[in-house]
């Protein structure tokens, strides 16, 4: 059976998903959880987009081990070289380079000439095999490029070096068939030896999978998308999704990966708190209606027989309640760090008394600590890790059906501890006006969620928000038992990331 090697991009396309972004500490808590579902290759970043990339991708260049780790890159030296720097210290760094070569890009965007990009790949590719024999290129939009061209350019990036050649579909354009058609005429016009020959999808017309899995029978090597299909635009192809689908249809493709399916649900978990994107209840293998059957013809069946419902197994994808000790008020040190072991964390000495702490004031609260209460005490304690300079240290609120809310807050920032007060039409828009005076931001409250991160009345709140100042678009969130405190929270953590964004990254939003 073939094997396909999974190359995951949601550290970098991923991230490319308007509103995301994720702190150095955040990326390295999805890259370890990437090493343990086994994916052949992490893109970590852009090293030359910012100095914040930059350390992120050399911090997981140095900790991801046992994986291919991979920093993406204009065609132009600063960038290659940048990417290399940042990887160097990876137990295989690869070198992923890309122009565009479709007609419309390179007369309006680049402004090159078909000869000249043959030349820029040419000299690049070279270039970036001078500094590691692992360079993957990338013709951008390549599923819109002239056919013939298309093969002189990857025989030119082969001849200087590549060892991977990525075809995206940039813009998600291509059918199923016209995919497949134009990775078979590739693989067949052009002599690859043992170069890879990699698919990339986007999802504009919701064919991104689709279009990863006719690549797959098409003869690729590699597949590139991202947990929960997150990414630029409408996403990229959804890399749990084509794991479970090869695994599920092996047979039919004759290909397999090495992909712990059991680690997916926890990865699209991270994901999807660490980036603040939901997961859609009815995405297919993560969401939370993917398993769960409503009308009784079908109940009927699921309790006679599961498979007459369920094709996949959901606890293959690791959604089970398998923990052998059961956690609560009294339990100790060791239970705890046996049951996070078993959940896949291994925390260090500190990093675990102080989750421990945070474990035991919530079981003061609440009767039932679940799985997923202590994986979000786990991922705020990495949160916390990467606060900027405001944290809450008080908060009153006063609220009622006649009377306009009140909101006092007092917050230690750069300028020392201030305390403001504010009225609201609500309880969280007072806390919100009294932030905006203590911190002296003009923001926009674009969006703002309330999610129940655990079940039964007393369960974790999460709220969610994201907010707009100037040119910058940020998401913040925090998860605690009143909501009103995560509400002030999530709105400081994404304050936060502004500052951590302005000073370090420009997003550029629609
Ligand atoms: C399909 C994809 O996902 S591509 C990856 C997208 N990711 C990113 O853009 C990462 C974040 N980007 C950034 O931080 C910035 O855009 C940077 C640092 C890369 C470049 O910033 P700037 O130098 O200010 O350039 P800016 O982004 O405004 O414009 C892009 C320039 O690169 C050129 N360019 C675009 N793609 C390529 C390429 N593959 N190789 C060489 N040059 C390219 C453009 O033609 C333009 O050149 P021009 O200034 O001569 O017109
Ligand atoms: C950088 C390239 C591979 C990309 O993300 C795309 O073309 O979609
Ligand atoms: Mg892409």
């Amino acid at each position: 059976m073939r094997r396909i090697r999974i190359f995951d991009t949601t550290l970098r396309d991923g991230e490319q998903s308007p509103g995301v972004t994720l702190t150095p500490a955040e990326k390295l808590e999805i890259a370890r959880q990437l090493v343990r579902l086994r994916v052949d290759v992490i893109e970590a970043g852009y090293p030359a987009a910012s100095p914040g990339d930059f350390s992120s991708v050399e911090a997981i260049s140095r900790v991801a081990k046992g994986v291919t780790v991979c920093g993406l890159a204009r065609a132009v030296q600063s960038d290659i070289q940048a990417a290399y720097d940042a990887i160097k210290e990876a137990d295989d760094p690869r070198i992923h380079l890309f122009l565009a070569t479709s007609n419309i890009h390179m007369e309006k965007k680049l402004r090159l000439t078909r000869a000249q990009v043959e030349e820029q790949v040419d000299r690049m590719v070279r270039f970036a095999a001078t500094l590691t024999p692992n360079v993957q290129f990338s013709p951008e939009d390549g599923g819109r490029t002239d056919l013939d061209f298309l093969v002189r350019i990857v025989e030119i990036a082969i001849r200087a070096g590549a060892k991977v050649i990525n075809i995206p579909d940039t813009v998600g354009f291509l059918l199923p068939s016209e995919y497949a058609m134009r990775m078979k005429h590739v693989r067949d016009h052009v002599e690859f030896g043992d170069v890879q020959l990699s698919a990339h999808c986007h999802d504009d017309l919701g064919l991104a999978v689709a279009n990863s899995l006719a690549a797959i029978s098409a003869g690729v090597d590699q597949v590139e998308g991202t947990i929960n299909g997150i990414g630029e635009r409408a996403g990229n192809a959804s890399l749990e999704e084509i794991a479970v689908a090869l695994s599920l249809r092996a047979e039919q493709f004759g290909a397999s990966t090495n992909i712990d399916l059991s680690q997916i649900v926890r990865t699209s978990r991270l994901v999807s708190r660490l980036t603040g994107m939901v997961v859609p209840p009815n995405k297919a293998v993560v969401g939370a209606n993917a398993f769960a059957h409503e009308s009784g013809i079908h109940q009927d069946g699921v309790i006679k027989e599961r498979t007459t419902y369920e094709i996949i197994d959901p606890s293959s994808v690791g959604l089970t309640e398998n923990r052998s000790l059961v956690l609560g008020k009294h339990s100790g040190r060791h239970a705890f760090r046996k049951n996070l072991e078993e959940m896949g964390y291994v925390l260090a000495d500190g990093d675990l008394a102080e989750v421990f702490k945070r474990f035991k004031a919530l079981c003061d609260r609440k009767k039932i600590v679940t799985e997923e209460d202590i994986l979000a005490l786990v991922d705020e304690r990495y949160h916390e890790d990467v606060v900027g300079p405001y944290a809450l240290d008080y908060l009153h609120v006063s609220t009622g059906n006649f009377a306009l809310a009140t909101a006092t807050v007092r917050v230690t920032g750069p300028d020392g501890v201030k305390e403001e007060a504010a009225v609201g039409n609500g309880g969280v828009e007072a806390i919100y006006n009294a932030l905006d005076r203590v911190t002296g931001e003009q923001l926009e409250l674009k969006s703002y969620q309330i999610l129940s991160v655990t079940p039964g009345q007393d369960a974790l709140g999460e709220v969610r928000v994201q907010i707009a100042a100037g040119v910058h678009r940020v998401a913040g969130r925090y998860v605690a038992s009143d909501v009103l405190e995560a509400s002030a929270r999530a709105y400081l953590d994404a304050i936060n990331r502004l500052i951590y964004v302005r000073g370090a990254k420009m997003t550029v939003q629609n």
